[in-house]
């Protein structure tokens, strides 16, 4: 996969930084949105086609230990021990002590009300930020220790908004992928209830869509996304909000394509939408940067603590 133009719409950001930050895009089968104080424009020249990723408040991008290794494919154990992280200039903590141990295959729902935390829990995990206290492994290596390319190539996020580049239907499922087949690309569709509605479209796989996926609802926009989590096959995702803003018919065709997607892969899945929860091996909930209760969700219901107040409040 080669590498094209490189252009820095306004900031502070040296050219070894962008060719960094390039790097690991590359490898970045989720386009990247909402990280941080700076406006980065990249365009990246791929198998012939060129495509347009931009990336909305990019925060520089942290530096691999010069003793980082490199983790092949991970078996999926994610544990977050005692950590803490408090945005810089922030006033306190976005997370605090927060620890759980994630099995591989294991489903944990994130739950919590709106600041609590949990999309924070995502960026750590996939280091756009380091926590000032604690530690976060996969499989038992800090992940301080592995580059972040093979940190990243191990963990697919499935965002709320899902950012498409300009370019084919077929690249935009294949974008995790530098060696998915035709077949791949088809089947991941299928699994993703997308095969449908993409072969209804006159150009079926070859439709270009536009840079925000112009042209496509939300739900055939996040259903392209778990395709395209799908071809990417990691061993650990990580569903920031997969179904908010979806109306209620679009979140139920969802479902069928989340459930596919995460059977047997390491699963945190951050969600205010406590249908989803009840899928959950266990959840979690935050507040105020803390775990306040955790456990599966029919006992939690069954308590009457936070998770059961937070249903009373959804009714
Ligand atoms: N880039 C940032 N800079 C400074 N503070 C931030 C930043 N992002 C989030 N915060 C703050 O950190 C805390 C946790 O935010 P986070 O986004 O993790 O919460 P959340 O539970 O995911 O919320 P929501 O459900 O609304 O997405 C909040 O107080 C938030 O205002």
């Amino acid at each position: 996969m080669g590498l094209g133009v490189w252009e820095i719409t306004s900031g502070r950001i040296s050219l070894g930084g962008v060719l960094a930050f390039a790097a690991i895009l590359t490898y970045l089968y989720a386009p990247l949105q909402e990280l941080g104080q700076l406006r980065v424009m990249v365009s990246a020249a791929t198998t012939g086609s060129e495509r347009i990723i931009e990336l909305l408040d990019a925060v520089p991008p942290l530096a691999d230990a010069p003793d980082a290794r490199r983790l092949a494919r991970a078996w999926g154990h994610v544990r977050l021990q005692s950590v803490g992280f408090a945005y810089p200039g922030a006033s306190r903590p976005a997370v605090q002590g927060f620890t759980v141990d994630v099995q591989q295959g294991e489903l944990l729902a994130v739950t919590g009300a709106s600041g609590a935390g949990k999309s924070t829990i995502a960026k750590l995990l996939l280091r756009f930020y380091d926590p000032d206290f604690g530690r976060i492994a996969l499989d038992g290596v800090d992940i301080r220790h592995l580059t972040l390319e093979s940190l990243r190539s191990n963990i697919a996020l499935v965002q709320q908004e899902t950012l498409m580049f300009h370019g084919t239907i077929r690249d935009n499922i294949g974008y995790g992928s530098k060696t998915a087949t035709d077949q791949d690309i088809v089947e991941a569709a299928k699994a993703a209830d997308a095969h449908e509605f993409i072969t209804a479209l006159p150009a079926g796989y070859r439709t270009v869509i536009g840079q925000h996926g112009h042209g496509l609802s939300g739900g055939q926009r996040q259903r392209i996304a778990i395709a395209r989590a799908m071809v990417a096959n990691t061993p650990v995702l990580v569903l920031d909000e997969p179904t908010a803003s979806l109306d209620s018919h679009t979140f139920d065709r969802l479902l069928g394509p989340l459930r596919r997607l995460t059977a047997g892969r390491t699963t945190i899945l951050i969600t205010h939408d406590l249908r989803l929860t009840a899928n959950a091996d266990r959840v979690l909930v935050l507040s105020q940067g803390r775990v306040v209760e955790h456990g599966p969700p029919g006992e939690l219901l069954a308590a009457s603590g936070p998770y059961r107040e937070l249903h009373m409040l959804a009714r």
